[in-house]
């Protein structure tokens, strides 16, 4: 048994450098990057993602440019850390197996694959070549909430069957309330027994980031995410400082000093952050609506260039289903807005 699994219950992984690159514009610098990595270093997290917000090779124009070459900024990030491992996200399509070797090389130790929650099979090959390369492996069901427990526990066996380690659910809306979350977890769980572990991700859209976050441990999830001062898509996720002070209040051992993350996020990440993630009226029709978070700054951008409310849009691209590489289709709802109103 390892240092880890002696000292801890649950594992704290957190994304502020890659969920938060959506919050940030994808505008990370390096020298945020280190100072968060080493900040949470300290703290004693142990698996820390850094990527464009959209995974590697998410720079373009449809998802929008990174500041810095991810590449550098990865590379700054292994180069801080001296205990964690540095995670990177990747989805299929978006980011390759080239994009895969390319980490590796720099020096990550993890790969989350993510899909859409009914999309899994385009992760089988990206599975094999992780495990390949000698990378811990992690898959993100993606906007969990449209697939029933039973459908997403089929999925994740996609997953497990092509070399994923731990598997999880991915509440990319904030739409999850308590048992959704719960339930979503224990089927995954029932359906991997001990031959992978169960993960949650949660945003606060809806204020239950948290919440569904012990919830997903008591149904058998061993891996949760948060960001530091919740930065990350749509109103965040689910505080890592506040998940770590949480479990310690129920007894369930994190591993991680709540103190060191508390001082991470006041001293370190609230200085550089240029838009607080915050529970205002577009972040709430997210969750209410069902709509992926990362939607968010695309939104508010097509509601100030067309003249038309961000939240109506945003209610329409629930209403549509669209998942994440529809962006394009934001535009398209402004448009239609700015049309009925014309006809109005
Ligand atoms: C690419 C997405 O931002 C992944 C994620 O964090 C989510 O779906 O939530
Ligand atoms: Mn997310």
């Amino acid at each position: 048994m390892s240092w880890d699994d002696v000292n801890r219950e649950v594992r704290l992984v957190d994304t502020s450098l890659r969920d938060g690159s959506h919050a940030m514009a994808h505008q990370f610098t390096e020298k945020n990057v280190r100072d968060t990595v080493r900040a949470l270093d300290d703290a004693g997290v142990s698996l820390i993602e850094v990527s464009h917000g959209d995974g590697l090779g998410g720079s373009t124009f449809n998802y929008g440019f990174s500041l810095v070459d991810e590449r550098k900024l990865i590379a700054a990030a292994v180069n801080e850390a001296r205990h964690a491992k540095i995670a990177v996200l990747l989805l299929p399509g978006l980011g390759t197996v080239g994009d895969l070797r390319v980490a590796a090389d720099l020096g990550a130790g993890a790969v989350r694959i993510a899909t859409h929650c009914t999309e899994a099979d385009v992760s089988v090959q990206h599975f094999g070549a992780a495990r390949e390369l000698g990378l811990e492996t992690v898959g993100f069901l993606m906007l969990s909430h449209m697939s029933t427990p039973e459908a997403l526990a089929k999925q994740g066996r996609i997953m497990v069957d092509a070399g994923c380690q731990c598997v999880y659910v991915v509440d990319s809306a904030g739409a999850l309330i308590l048992e959704d979350a719960g339930e979503r977890v224990a089927a995954l769980v029932a359906e991997f027994g001990d031959e992978a572990q169960v993960g949650y991700h949660g945003h606060q859209n809806l204020s239950f980031g948290v919440a569904n976050s012990v919830l997903a441990y008591r149904a058998g999830a061993r891996q949760i995410d948060g960001s530091l001062v919740a930065l990350g898509a749509g109103a965040g996720n689910s505080p890592t400082e506040v998940l770590a002070a949480t479990f310690e209040r129920l007894g369930i051992r994190t591993g991680v000093d709540k103190d060191v993350l508390m001082d991470a996020a006041e001293n370190v990440v609230k200085p550089y952050i240029t838009r607080l993630p915050v529970m205002d009226r577009s972040s709430i029709v997210q969750g209410f609506a069902g709509v992926y978070s990362s939607f968010l700054l695309h939104a508010e951008r097509a509601a100030e260039r067309y003249d038309v409310p961000a939240h109506e849009i945003l209610y329409r691209v629930g209403a549509a289903k669209y998942v994440g590489g529809q962006e394009d289709m934001i535009i398209d709802i402004a448009l239609q807005l700015v049309a009925e109103r014309g006809q109005g």
